[in-house]
């Protein structure tokens, strides 16, 4: 059985306490603020990225070594600390608070894992190995990036603005499926991709428009 779930985590404005100030600790810190989590860092030292974050008001910074206590209430820790025993005492801590658990080095005892992400507007593609191989993850992750490029962003934007469009004008669920697939299924982000069309969104209406035409007779 595999041991880890993906799930899409809602953290906007939840309190996340990152444990360690190292450069794990800072790349844990910065995808939590790109997801809007309420950051406090405990560490007595910090990379200088951290250090300005915490300027910045960016973070919340407590310059010492952690206590038990530091894990309760929060929605989930991360915990990279060079020291192993930190690390057990506060997964000790964290399985009796029940807050969900990210440690930089262990990671059979994690209740979740950081997976290799990649963003492109509303499209997330997240990469994990399970923890054999954070590399591979990264290095699969650089591909993908190579194949899925910022054009995604204004076809998944059409492509909604196109399933709100159909939502309202076509009753059916068989025929509102058949659109959907004319247009996720056709070529045109290669076609984008070669220089034969250059506006995606309309590229996506005329589509749509084409297809109206068809069902109407
Ligand atoms: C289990 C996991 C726990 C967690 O952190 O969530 C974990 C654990 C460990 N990582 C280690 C090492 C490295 N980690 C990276 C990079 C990343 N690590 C990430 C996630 C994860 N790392 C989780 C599993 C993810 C999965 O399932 O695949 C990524 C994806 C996300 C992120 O951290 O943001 C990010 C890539 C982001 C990107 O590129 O997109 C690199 C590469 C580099 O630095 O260039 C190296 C060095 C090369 C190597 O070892 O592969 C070590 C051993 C240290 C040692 O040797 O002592 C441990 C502990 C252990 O394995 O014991
Ligand atoms: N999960 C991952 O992606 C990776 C994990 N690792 C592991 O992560 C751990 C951390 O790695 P780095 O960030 O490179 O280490 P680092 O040595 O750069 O940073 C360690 C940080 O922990 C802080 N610290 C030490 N004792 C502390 C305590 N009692 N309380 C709070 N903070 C304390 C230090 O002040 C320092 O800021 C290592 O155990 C390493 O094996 C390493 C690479 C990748």
């Amino acid at each position: 059985m595999d041991k880890y779930y993906p799930v899409m985590l809602d953290i906007c404005d939840k309190p996340c306490v990152v444990i360690g100030g190292g450069k794990v600790a800072q790349r844990k810190v910065l995808s939590l603020l790109e997801y809007g989590a309420k950051v406090t860092v405990i560490s007595p030292i910090v990379t200088d990225k951290l250090k300005e974050l915490q300027q910045k008001e960016k973070i919340y910074r407590i310059e010492r070594d952690y206590r038990c206590g530091d894990i309760k209430d929060n929605f989930l820790v991360y915990v990279a600390t060079d020291n192993p025993k930190v690390n057990a005492a506060c997964l000790e801590e964290s399985r009796k608070e029940k807050v969900l658990i990210n440690i930089a080095d262990q990671p059979r005892m994690c209740s979740f894992l950081v997976p290799a992400s990649i963003k492109r507007g509303d499209l997330t593609l997240t990469i994990s190995t399970n923890g054999k191989s954070p590399m591979l993850s990264g290095k699969i992750r650089k591909e993908l990036e190579n194949m899925f490029g910022e054009e995604y962003e204004i076809f998944i934007n059409a492509l909604g603005d196109l399933r709100k469009m159909a939502l309202e004008e076509i009753d059916d669920i068989h025929i509102r499926k058949e659109l959907f697939k004319r247009v996720v299924y056709s070529n045109l982000m290669n076609r984008y991709k070669s220089g034969e069309i250059n506006n995606i969104k309309e590229a996506v209406m005329k589509l749509y428009d084409d297809f109206i035409k068809e069902i109407d007779f």
